[in-house]
């Protein structure tokens, strides 16, 4: 244990050795930000070698010279001293291996009066999501991301049901896995099931199974899925496109927590964690009577959005870089810094899948070292972007008639990217005012 020097009172170092024997990095705070002691742990994972007693968490965690609130960040011990109550929130972390997502745990302790003396943070590594180009799983570090894996994060060794809304090639699948990984059933089995196109017979068979002699062609007994998924999680993709039928048979199996073999007599008990996703509007299909309002409230007690590209656009270099590394045949390769910018610029509307398969297909148009705009731009059907405007480097154009006001705000915006410069220079190049042109930009962003 560290600092144990500076310590006085006989409650602090009771506290300090009793954390000391916990597996989990915690530290001892005190009120004005100041680490008093870090335990074995936290030595261990973020102290990197150095003293951490004395220094102030702002400083330590995200080398900043403020704390975080007044940089913008929400600071669980403010919270927490504000409340009284345990806070919990997820922030990115500088550790001695880079930035990485952390859940943080304010606990305020009181002493002996009753008086919030003491709070001790533990830490837990968000070992599923990474911040920095990876070769597999969650990538991302902007607001919108770190926004839903924080609700990822809080609901996942819950055990409720979760229901993911997101446009399609958000990642809900991905992020289904993810949850999975972090709850108690990781060593479990995940089971994806798509329940988009499945006729009734076939949901049923594929769900639950069907025993031998139970129709033409079942020559034996065949597990069903949710079997399959016994002490792990059940992930119904698209479930917005299950007939109302089906609805009725997976409404009854959450229930009742049974279900029966297709030409069996046995109730059977299930043993799944659920997890949803659709990239409908499910209010509005239960509104018009399209999918069943009780099954809606069943699947749909801990919804999470997933942010559709342009939400995350910062993330777009990061996204592409970690792809790139999933894709690619030739190791090692690099964006040009021109590829980066385009890529930047674009607006996907199919998402992270549709940027995927721009650089996979890129990566094989490339023979070189490095993958650059041609690679993007050679097949000739860049992505779509959505507002009918194509912000290349090469030029700005427009293939429809929009109003006035979009056209301003999206060639600001493509201006903005290109220039990358002053503010009174573009102004000038524009023929306005700077002070006009900041006016302006405050609207576009
Ligand atoms: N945050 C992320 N980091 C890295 N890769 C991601 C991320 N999110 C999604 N992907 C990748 O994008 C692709 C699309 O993701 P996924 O299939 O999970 O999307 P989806 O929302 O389930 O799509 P659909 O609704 O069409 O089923 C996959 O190749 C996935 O690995």
């Amino acid at each position: 244990m560290t600092g144990v020097s500076i310590l006085t009172s006989h409650f602090l170092s009771e506290l300090i050795s009793f954390l000391d024997g916990l597996p989990e990095p915690r530290i001892v705070m005190s009120a004005d930000y100041r680490i008093i002691a870090a335990n074995a742990a936290y030595t261990r994972e973020f102290g990197g070698g150095r003293e951490i007693a004395g220094r102030n968490c702002y400083e330590v965690s995200h080398h900043f010279n403020v704390p975080c609130d007044q940089a913008g960040e929400s600071c669980p011990l403010k919270l927490s001293l504000e409340g009284g109550e345990p806070q919990r929130v997820l922030h990115l972390h500088h550790t001695p291996r880079g930035e990485e997502h952390v859940v943080v745990e304010t606990t305020p302790i009181r002493d002996e009066s009753g008086e919030i003396a003491y709070f001790v943070e533990t830490m837990r590594i968000v070992r599923q999501a990474s911040s920095r180009a990876a070769a597999k799983g969650l990538v991302g570090r902007s607001p919108a991301f770190v926004g839903m894996l924080e609700k990822m994060m809080r609901v996942a060794p819950s055990g409720a049901a979760v229901l993911l809304l997101g446009e399609t090639g958000t990642g809900k699948e991905l992020v289904a896995h993810a949850i999975h990984e972090a709850s108690a059933r990781e060593d479990g089995p995940f089971v994806a099931v798509d329940c988009a196109g499945m006729t009734e017979t076939l949901f049923e068979a594929e769900l639950f199974g069907y025993e031998k002699g139970a129709f033409t062609g079942a020559t034996h007994r065949k597990q069903g899925l949710v079997e399959a998924a016994s002490g792990g999680t059940l992930f119904l993709d698209e479930i917005g496109e299950l007939p109302l039928s089906q609805q009725v048979k997976l409404l009854r199996l959450l229930e009742t927590g049974t279900y029966r073999r297709v030409g069996g007599l046995d109730w059977l008990p299930a043993d799944f964690r659920l997890i949803t996703a659709t990239h409908r509007d499910l209010a509005a299909m239960v509104q018009a009577e399209t999918f069943r309002r009780d099954l809606y409230f069943r699947i749909n007690t801990f919804p999470i959005r997933t942010p559709a590209l342009h939400e995350r656009s910062a993330d777009i270099p990061l996204l592409a870089a970690s792809l790139l590394e999933r894709v690619d045949r030739k190791p090692g390769r690099r964006f040009t810094a021109a590829a980066q910018l385009w890529l930047s610029n674009q607006r996907f509307s199919g998402n992270i899948r549709e940027l995927r398969n721009l650089i996979e297909r890129a990566s094989l148009l490339a023979d070189g070292d490095s993958i650059d705009v041609s690679h993007f731009t050679e097949m000739g059907d860049q992505p779509l972007p959505s507002s009918g405007f194509a912000g290349t480097k090469g030029g700005f154009f427009i293939d429809q008639v929009v109003g006035l006001d979009v056209l301003e705000r999206d060639y600001l915006n493509w201006a903005r990217k290109l220039h990358q410069g002053d503010i009174s220079d573009l102004a000038r190049q524009l023929g306005i005012s700077p002070r006009t042109l900041y006016r302006k930009l405050e609207k576009v962003t």
